[in-house]
């Protein structure tokens, strides 16, 4: 992410063989914030989000304005309402930066095990298991694939 020092935040979610999603997401903050800043990721529907109703998401980006649009939340809702996982992903993107002139990066899975990684920052490095394959990347737009196999010898 341009000008913001980032401290190797994690996500990760799921969806289960009895149709149960989750989320979580682990980070190390932002510098140069106040000290006991708290930040979006343990804040529920901002950092992360998860109902089987929809799907699961896990947010990293600056706190501050994933918290203001409870970005994780904002794209469950999406699903809801019957975007798939790239729709609600970026849709929910151009909202913060329509909103507060912010970038982002989301992985989102719905109940159904349709997935996406979104972001409007410079690169995420995400991967994805789905159907017996790797799916991996790092810079926008670049998708790579590889057997399951390949990487469990
Ligand atoms: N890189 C990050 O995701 C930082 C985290 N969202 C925070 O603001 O604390």
């Amino acid at each position: 992410m341009s000008g913001v020092s980032e401290h190797e935040t994690i996500g990760a979610v799921a969806l289960d063989t009895a149709g149960n999603v989750a989320c979580a997401t682990s980070t190390g903050g932002l510098s140069n914030t106040l000290m006991g800043r708290i930040g979006d990721t343990p804040c529920i529907g901002s950092g992360g989000y998860a109902d089987n109703l929809s799907g699961a998401v896990s947010t990293t980006g600056t706190g501050e304005a994933i918290m203001k649009i409870t970005l994780a939340r904002l794209i469950t809702f999406n699903m809801e309402r019957g975007m798939s996982p790239a729709e609600a992903a970026d849709t929910g993107l151009k909202c913060l930066w329509t909103r507060l002139q912010n970038t982002a990066g989301v992985i989102v899975v719905n109940n159904a095990g349709d997935w996406a990684a979104k972001f409007t920052t410079d690169n995420m490095p995400w991967a994805a298991v789905a159907g017996g394959k790797l799916y991996y990347g790092i810079a926008l737009g670049e998708v790579r694939t590889s057997p399951i196999e390949d990487i469990c010898q």
